[in-house]
């Protein structure tokens, strides 16, 4: 699979878009094999708590493209005051379910439910979102694992933009657990030197200004500027903010200054059309990886770290 890139000011933009696209038509292929060979179908479900509007959009698009792949797509939507109890009991109820081979609970979840208990809940084997300790765990020893979406999705395309990352000098800007700490060891699998800088790392930009692979989860609007970037670097953009428009009306933003770094980037992803369409292909693709191991079938490698 090769990713279409667009040339912005000199920088190439990286079409997650399209390379996405890509992604989800070889699921569908691996959901055809495994429906021919073994007469089984690969299951996800999605669980939403509340009415969070971006979640809503989410689990939505993540069920419509289930059912488009030919899995199984299940959606459970629960209300906003849902006890932690009712949602552990919904995925004893998942994990027990032998046509579900992926589970994933949308995040964020309202306050009042712990969301490390509900992510350590799921089966492990069924954990396509990566979050489960066991999964990070393996992950951090190079072990086996399912890997988060955001992370694969972002590997995804830097390997086709740069081909053998071995050796180069990677920085990720920010050390969530979703995506901060899961990207570094995966880029260390690719035996990158990898750094990680956050709100507490002196002097920041010359610290990325050093990078060849520069991946940006902060979650700060427009953060990373050209003057931050070394000329030819490659630039993965995680960041989804909402932002006010020039016209007073609500646009989406990455935590990259896309038009003043694509003066310098090698090459860069656009957000929206970046790494969050790769985000969803990532969860289709972790759902085939989980079934494959379930049932013992063999696991298309092109769709996995
Ligand atoms: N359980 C999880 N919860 C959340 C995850 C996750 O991986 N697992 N990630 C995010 C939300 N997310 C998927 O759930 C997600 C975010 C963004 C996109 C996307 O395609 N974004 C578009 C822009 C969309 C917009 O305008 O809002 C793009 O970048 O082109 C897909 C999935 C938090 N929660």
């Amino acid at each position: 699979m090769t990713a279409r890139s667009k040339e912005l000011t000199g920088a190439k933009l990286i079409d997650g878009k399209a390379f996405a696209a890509r992604i989800r038509a070889r699921v569908a292929e691996e959901v055809e094999r495994i429906r021919a060979e073994a007469g089984i179908v690969p299951g996800l479900a999605v669980v939403l708590v509340g009415e969070d509007p971006a979640s809503q959009i989410y689990v939505r698009n993540k069920a419509k493209q289930t059912v488009e792949s030919g899995m199984h797509s299940v959606e459970h939507r629960l209300d906003a005051s849902a006890t932690q109890d009712e949602l552990l009991g919904l995925i004893g109820t998942l994990n027990a379910d032998p046509a579900i081979h992926g589970i994933l609970v949308q995040l964020p979840l309202p306050g009042h439910i712990d969301e490390e208990r509900v992510i350590n809940a799921i089966a492990p084997a069924k954990d396509v979102d990566g979050f489960h300790i066991s999964n990070v765990g393996l992950l951090a020893t190079g072990q086996k694992a399912m890997v988060p979406c955001t992370p694969l999705g972002s590997l995804m395309l830097l390997r086709d933009e740069l081909g053998d990352l071995s050796g180069r000098n990677a920085v990720v800007i920010g050390r969530s657990n979703i995506v901060g700490k899961p990207m570094a060891q995966l880029l260390l699998r690719e035996s990158c030197t990898v750094t990680i800088a956050h709100s507490r790392t002196k002097d920041i930009e010359e610290v990325v200004s050093r990078a060849d692979i520069v991946v940006a989860a902060v979650g700060r609007p427009r953060m990373v500027k050209a003057s931050w970037i070394k000329p030819g670097a490659t630039v993965i953009d995680v960041g989804i903010n909402r932002i006010e428009g020039p016209e007073g009306k609500p646009i989406v933003v990455g935590d990259v200054d896309t038009d003043d770094v694509a003066a310098v980037a090698g090459a860069i992803t656009p957000v929206p059309g970046g790494v969050g369409p790769m985000t969803i292909a990532c969860l289709l693709a972790n759902t085939v990886t989980a079934c494959c191991r379930a049932h013992g079938l063999a696991e298309p490698r092109d769709l996995t770290a």
